[in-house]
């Protein structure tokens, strides 16, 4: 539906010249035969943009504007006027309306007109997921004792240099409660560097996270700068520390000792001012004792220990959550947000979550594009536990 273009008019024979005219040039459409229809339509579906006859019985277009522009301004609402309404057209454009057609409508300026409006509408779309990206939120929702725990312990953290190995399952929040001590400490202004340390060959991370020079190795065809460098001034992430190879974990070692690094290849040693945390989801002693992980480097990396709890141990936070994700859903589509009643909440709430926010979200998603209006706990039964 996100392609269509919704015509709203009580005229019949002009609603289908519309229809057919722009059924030609391969748009969607969709039609309703009065303002109030139209409306419903507009409320239960995302369009494109949306041709709208000023005068029309039930509810006319200028209130349809005022409704619509409230509810979804990112849709350019274009309103068609007959010969008596010309003026009101042009007040409807002061008002927010994206331009107007006169009846009968003349098939270039039609064209136009729409094909600029989709335009705009496809451009503001962009522009809503370029500032997403851009503005990753580093608020922490929540007011469970675990949650508020942990923001207290971020409070007092934060200013200081101190290392801080954050642990807890897949997808609890362990990124965002480290980018949130970089965001309320003095390096703020300085960049987060976040190094995947699971996701990197064991062979590749030591120039990623130290540089190299050029012909250290085959592929180093030109001198490289590593994430401890990027990060000078800054914070670096080690995400999934638990993951990295013993060999590099002496490297790092090092590092953080010495507060000094050597580029792979190089031979001058580099100072850096770097505050490292870490993360992950290895019970790291354990790996210890499995030969996997050094003490040393654990007692390095552990000065302060933050353990995000799962969702599971803090239910209470669901519905926070929830309402969160609803509103960012909402924005995201560039629709109103959906409501949730309370039994379906509850009936989240009494789901094995096994820690997972990433997947409430999801979750939350789905019930969004299949539920009406309101989500219900029949919704919850239908669209999230069927298997
Ligand atoms: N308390 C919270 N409030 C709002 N959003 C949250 C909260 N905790 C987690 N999220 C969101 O849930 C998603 C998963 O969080 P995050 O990536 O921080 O988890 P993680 O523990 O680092 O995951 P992984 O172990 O897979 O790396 C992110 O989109 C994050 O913004």
């Amino acid at each position: 539906m996100s392609n269509t273009i919704l015509i709203i008019d009580d005229e019949k024979a002009i609603r289908k010249t519309l229809a057919e005219i722009l059924s030609f040039e391969k748009y969607k459409v969709q039609e309703a035969a009065d303002g109030e229809e139209g409306w419903k339509l507009f409320t239960q579906n995302v369009y494109s943009a949306v041709l709208c006859d000023i005068k029309m019985p039930k509810m006319d277009g200028m209130e349809f504007l005022k409704k619509a522009s409230v509810y979804n301004p990112d849709v350019p609402i274009i309103l068609i006027s007959g010969h008596g309404t010309i003026e009101s057209a042009v007040d409807a454009v002061k008002e927010g309306a994206y331009d107007y057609i006169s009846k009968p409508p003349d098939l270039n300026r039609l064209l136009i007109t729409v094909r600029n409006a989709l335009d705009r509408h496809s451009l503001s779309k962009e522009t809503k997921v370029l500032k997403k990206k851009i503005d990753k939120s580093v608020e922490m929702i929540g007011e469970s004792e675990p949650i508020l725990k942990i923001k207290a312990t971020i409070d007092k953290v934060a200013a200081t240099d101190a290392r801080v190995l954050i642990t807890g399952e897949n997808g609890v929040g362990k990124e965002l409660v480290a980018r949130s001590i970089h965001a309320h400490s003095n390096r703020s202004s300085s960049p987060l560097i976040e190094v995947n340390c699971a996701a990197i060959p064991s062979e590749l991370i030591e120039s990623e996270l130290f540089g190299h020079e050029k012909g250290s190795f085959t592929s180093a065809v030109k001198q490289r700068i590593g994430k401890f460098e990027q990060a000078n001034g800054g914070t670096l992430f080690l995400d999934e520390i638990g993951d990295m190879s013993i060999d590099a974990q002496a490297k790092v070692l090092r590092a953080l000792q010495e507060g000094k690094i050597t580029r792979v290849g190089g031979e001058k040693e580099i100072s850096v001012d770097v505050r490292v945390i870490a993360a992950t989801n290895k019970d790291l002693l354990e790996e210890v004792e499995n030969k996997n992980f050094r003490l040393d480097l654990y007692h390095r990396l552990s000065v302060i220990l933050i353990k995000v709890p799962s969702l599971n141990e803090r239910i209470e936070d669901i519905p926070l959550l929830v309402d969160k994700f609803l509103k960012d859903i909402a924005a995201d589509y560039g629709q109103a947000p959906k409501s949730i009643d309370k039994k379906a909440i509850e009936s989240l709430q009494a789901h094995d979550w096994t820690g997972n926010i990433r997947e409430l979200r999801n979750v939350v998603e789905r019930l969004v594009i299949l539920s009406g209006k309101t989500i219900t706990a029949e919704d919850v039964g239908s669209y999230v536990f069927q298997d």
